[in-house]
């Protein structure tokens, strides 16, 4: 059963001097307790795409166009108030930054507090309490957190309470953008595992941005490869990871050795993301491309779905196929 589902997605940046269109033709299908990795470069639209999910990019520099469709809503459409129902309780968001955002003066249990009681202003100190600490317990932090400050807890510990927090009103869909990036490799690992846990226990269908193919191949079941905006592949990470149809899916897995068993160093793609301001024809990789071939620089590639929810957009994974 299909969760959420993006269609005809469009997102544009207005700045002064130009217009940046950060999401494009942007078509992805994200079933009930589907873990989906979205992966790409820095700059190639993943957190655009997640904050537009709940409306939470700054309404006067952008334009979005397209449909959102969340258990047949389109959440594009709604309004705050109508929103409000869903943020939190439906769908719930880790931000990249967010272990930036919780206050420096106020101890973790009133800041986990005050957001509870946003939508349950009836309740007393105790049952927030304990609200809190069964929360904590999902995410392996000792009750003594809800006692102490910001600055008392390490980066492993603050992203817990971030994702403790997204959880309070136990989500459907969990969005997680960048959650581990900044940690070190232990704590990343024992955190993304508890996130596994926490999927199973709570049924969650979660989304995970990140740049890291690697996190996506050992705690995601999809991947949908994004560039410059738009989606390139998508499908089972089984089918994608394994022999990847898109050239820039398999660059980006080379530039992980240890993911195809090879030992050395990472990879960049050589090149550089295009300008997301100016217009082009054809492929938006084709510039980077090394199996690129002269339509590909201006016929632009159609997704094409090849077997059991695998897409690719590239005229090379069509060619083969019609062989
Ligand atoms: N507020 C903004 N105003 C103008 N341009 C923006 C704004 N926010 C993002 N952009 C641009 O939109 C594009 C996509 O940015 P986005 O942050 O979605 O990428 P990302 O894939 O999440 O990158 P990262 O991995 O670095 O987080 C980039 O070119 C970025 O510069
Ligand atoms: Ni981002």
């Amino acid at each position: 059963m299909t969760l959420l589902k993006m269609q005809h997605l469009n997102i544009t940046y207005k700045t002064q001097e130009k217009a940046i269109k950060a999401v494009r033709d942007f078509d992805l299908n994200i079933e009930l307790q589907d873990s989906m990795g979205i992966v790409g470069e820095s700059g190639s639209g993943k957190s655009t795409l997640a904050m537009a999910v709940l409306q939470l990019l700054p309404k006067d520099i952008t334009d979005i166009s397209g449909e959102i469709i969340f258990n047949g809503i389109d959440l594009l459409k709604l309004n705050s108030e109508e929103l409000k129902g869903i943020k939190w309780k439906e769908i719930a968001y880790v931000f990249q930054k967010s272990m930036n955002s919780l206050s420096p003066v106020h101890k973790i249990g009133y800041q986990l507090s005050d957001v509870y009681k946003v939508h349950e202003p009836n309740a007393n100190k105790r049952q927030i309490r304990e609200r809190v600490c069964e929360l904590f317990e999902l995410v392996n932090l000792p009750s003594r957190v809800y006692d102490l400050y910001p600055h008392e807890l390490s980066g492993g510990m603050m992203q817990r309470v971030s994702i403790a927090l997204s959880l309070i009103y136990y989500p459907k869909v969990l969005i997680l953008d960048e959650s581990t990036t900044a940690l070190d490799v232990v704590t990343q690992r024992q955190i993304l595992e508890e996130i596994m846990k926490l999927q199973e226990k709570l049924n969650l269908t979660r989304i995970m941005i990140t740049h890291d193919v690697s996190i996506v191949a050992s705690t995601c079941n999809k991947i949908a490869v994004m560039y410059a905006g738009y989606l390139l592949e998508s499908g089972y990470v089984t089918d994608v990871l394994h022999s990847p149809k898109h050239p820039y899916t398999e660059e980006l897995l080379n530039s992980y050795p240890s993911l195809r068993g090879e030992k050395g160093y990472l990879k960049g793609i050589p090149g550089y993301l295009p300008d997301l301001s100016q217009e082009h024809k054809g492929c938006i990789f084709a510039d980077r491309c090394r199996k690129a071939m002269e339509k590909c620089f201006y016929n632009r590639p159609e997704m094409v779905e090849f077997s059991n929810q695998w897409k690719v957009a590239c005229h090379l994974a069509g060619s083969e196929y019609s062989e």
